[in-house]
């Protein structure tokens, strides 16, 4: 059984779906996330977890996490978890980003109204009794300019619904053609302050980052309209807060709508939401029933998929992959982390400054990306335990400085598919190429210049030798005589002619003592030997981290 946490109040049938599901043990406790040792301490018995945005997975809450694999945020921000600690610890962080889009983009277009119309303050005023009509007095949006920061899914959206609302929509988004804005009727601009000075009301729709933090800052924010009206429905943060108390106390600032805020708490925002031109929501933009119910669903689907399917969907920090997909690639990120395993061990001491890998024929069809990754795991598992998966092999080669390269042709070389890799060391280059063979059997059909065929599983014994006779009878009698049981043999000849340089791999039943390998190593013909450790075939892929 799987067990996973729901650290947030989830939608009833996001709960269902976990706690019918026969392979997951559902612990929901909505109320954990408000004390972080809790919920570090829960996580240690937790294979899967599903967020919110009250749950702050930080580095501390997530570090020593050996059983948490995978985290699904039922929502789209993922700035409550810390995906620099998560990647480092090999748990795949997933979001579900559609579903909430259309519940956003309406709450922004109700705060913008609610603010030119004065709907929170008239409506305050006749539960106390009054009727103020002249004191309410609002605009109207027809017609005004209003500048959408942050084009993604929700921007477009409410781009669309503003253009419907016949006002004049200019955008700014670095990642917007000029294409798509034009399709949308936006007047894209690339300078964020040409854009700003236009406005009669700001909208920013941007993911909250070290970039976007202060985007909305006091400078800009004298540059703008006198009496410009802003909303913020995706983070607080990106419009300064400091800088927004500045500009409604000097006018400058006409009112603002807020559902985000640098801090989430009751009482924490009573200075801004105490300006009669401010409207303030408590983080609603994605609370709808229909919301709420498809992200509930899509973030239990996915930790049920990812435990009990090794299907990685909607992944921020690595690339996704279906079921489906992995169980096609399976073979070949199996083959080339055996073939970062043996490199690694080939090298031993010496210190690995990066390798390449070369993909020929039908692998190029597959995702060659996390293919790399899973090379990478093998490579630097053998120094690294079991910390190391494909989720984060790719930044711990980074972090010791190895440059892990990939070039990919689709043409074929003697083998229909074929991964090719080559480590350098300080000292040397080693190149090791293998192939997938009938029904997945993973083959060893390449060392340096060496053609051979060997099984690339157990304990393998390589040795350079001469190419003379007598040389395997002899090994094979060594072997013998100290009950080591040799299960396949390959041989790979220099320019496949006699009398040269020679490689031989055994694949070995059982462990030889030191002794026996003394005696092998001794041998006039043989000039080196290593021993190589790998899974047996088939064995199942921990490594994957999934
Ligand atoms: N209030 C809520 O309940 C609620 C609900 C859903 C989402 N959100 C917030 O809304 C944000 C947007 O959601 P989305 O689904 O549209 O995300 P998205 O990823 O589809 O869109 C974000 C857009 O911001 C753009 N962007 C990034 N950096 C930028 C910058 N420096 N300047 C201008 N544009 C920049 C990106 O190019 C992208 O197009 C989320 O990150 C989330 O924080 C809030
Ligand atoms: O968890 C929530 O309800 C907020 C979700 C929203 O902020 C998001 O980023 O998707």
């Amino acid at each position: 059984m799987y067990r996973v946490l729901v650290s947030d109040n989830l939608s009833p049938i996001g709960l269902k779906l976990l706690e019918d599901h026969p392979e997951i043990d559902l612990v929901y406790e909505p109320e954990i996330h408000k004390d972080p040792s809790a919920l570090k301490e829960a996580l240690a018995t937790t294979d899967g977890i599903v967020i919110r945005s009250g749950t702050k997975l930080t580095e501390d809450v997530l570090s020593g996490q050996k059983r948490l694999k995978v985290v699904a945020r039922a929502g789209v921000g993922v700035d409550n978890v810390d995906l620099v600690a998560a990647t480092r610890q090999g748990i795949v962080v997933s979001n579900t980003p559609d579903g909430n889009t259309l519940s956003t983009a309406e709450q922004t277009i109700a705060m913008m109204m609610g603010l030119c119309r004065n709907i929170g303050p008239a409506s305050q005023s006749m539960r106390e009794g009054r009727w103020d009509r002249k004191l309410f007095t609002g605009t109207q949006l027809a017609g005004k300019t209003v500048g959408v920061i942050g084009l993604g899914r929700i921007g477009l959206a409410v781009a669309r619904r503003c253009n419907g609302l016949e006002m004049n929509v200019l955008g700014y988004d670095p990642f917007l053609s000029e294409e798509r804005a034009a399709e949308q009727n936006i007047e894209l601009y690339r300078d964020i302050d040409e854009l700003l000075v236009k406005c009669d009301l700001v909208t920013v729709h941007t993911p909250l980052t070290d970039e976007t933090r202060g985007l909305i800052n006091a400078e800009r924010l004298k540059k703008m309209k006198e009496g410009v009206r802003l909303v913020n429905c995706a983070r607080g943060g990106i419009i300064d807060e400091e800088a927004l108390l500045e500009g409604l106390e000097s006018g400058q600032v006409g009112g603002a709508a807020l559902d985000v805020y640098v801090t989430e708490k009751a009482g924490a925002n009573d200075k801004l939401a105490s300006y009669p031109n401010v409207l303030c929501t408590p983080h609603l933009g994605a609370s709808t029933e229909e919301a709420q119910e498809q992200v509930a669903v899509e973030a239990a689907e996915i930790v049920c998929n990812f435990l009990t399917r090794n299907e990685i969907r909607s992944a921020v920090n690595m690339v996704p992959i279906s079921g489906k997909e992995l169980e096609a690639a399976k073979a070949y990120l199996d083959l080339a982390y055996r073939l970062g395993l043996m490199l690694a061990q080939l090298a031993g001491s010496e210190g690995i400054k990066g390798a390449e890998l070369q993909y020929r024929g039908d692998v190029t069809s597959q995702p060659v990306k996390l293919i790399t990754s899973a090379f990478t795991s093998g490579l630097l598992s053998a120094a690294l335990d079991d910390t190391v998966s494909i989720v984060n092999s790719d930044v711990t080669a980074k972090d010791r400085g190895i440059a892990i390269s990939q070039t990919s042709t689709s043409e074929t070389g003697a083998f229909a598919t074929m991964i090719s890799a080559t480590v350098r060391t300080d000292q040397r280059e080693i190149t090791a190429g293998g192939t997938t063979f009938g029904n997945d059997f993973l083959r060893l059909v390449k060392l340096n210049d060496y053609q051979l065929d060997a099984y690339l599983d157990g304990l393998m014994l390589i040795y350079r030798h001469k190419d003379v006779p007598g040389l395997i009878g002899a090994i094979g009698t060594t072997f013998g005589k100290h009950q080591v049981n040799i299960s396949h043999m390959a041989l790979g000849r220099e320019k496949n002619e006699p009398g040269g340089e020679a490689v031989a791999v055994l694949n070995l039943d059982n462990a030889p003592s030191e002794e026996a390998l003394k005696e092998v190593q001794g041998h006039p013909d043989v000039t080196g030997v290593q021993l190589v450790n790998l899974p047996p075939a088939k064995a199942p892929l921990p490594w994957l981290g999934l």
